[in-house]
């Protein structure tokens, strides 16, 4: 499934503005994310940092848990959209690829950009190959 050039701005607009709203006072790298459903809604996140760091939650899968939280399933979700202030396209973590591959299916594009106009597309599938399953 793949997702028009438009789509992708529209849920980077919302990766941007959603990652004005990190707390990072540990790292101070601020990363936003966005989310798109089949059904055309949007939840977006930022990252969440902890004093005790192993707790830091990522802008990935804070905007995957809160649209999982808003009664989205696996299978609902059509594109993903993630930003910071890096050199080139931000790179997810592999935690975040793990839970990428939980919800999302396999073919589902995801766009990893910064702020200053890279965007580099990719699937969920490339993302992780070989992905731990149950
Ligand atoms: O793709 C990424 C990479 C890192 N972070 C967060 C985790 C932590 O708060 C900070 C530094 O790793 O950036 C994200 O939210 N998404
Ligand atoms: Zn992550």
């Amino acid at each position: 499934m793949s997702v028009s050039p438009n789509t992708f701005d529209d849920l980077l607009a919302l990766a941007r503005d959603a990652r004005e709203q990190a707390y990072a006072p540990y790292s101070h790298f601020q990363v936003g994310a966005a989310v798109l459903t089949r059904d055309g809604r949007q939840f977006s996140g930022c990252n969440v940092e902890n004093a005790s760091y192993s707790l830091c939650n990522c802008a990935e899968r804070t905007a995957l848990f809160s649209a999982i939280a808003a009664g989205c399933r696996p299978g609902d979700f059509a594109a993903l959209a993630v930003t910071a202030d890096t050199d080139g396209p931000v790179s997810p973590c592999g935690a975040c690829r793990q839970v990428m591959v939980e919800l999302c299916n396999a073919d589902m594009p995801v766009l990893l950009a910064n702020l200053r106009g890279a965007r580099q597309e990719i699937s969920v599938a490339a993302l992780l190959p070989n992905a731990f399953r149950l």
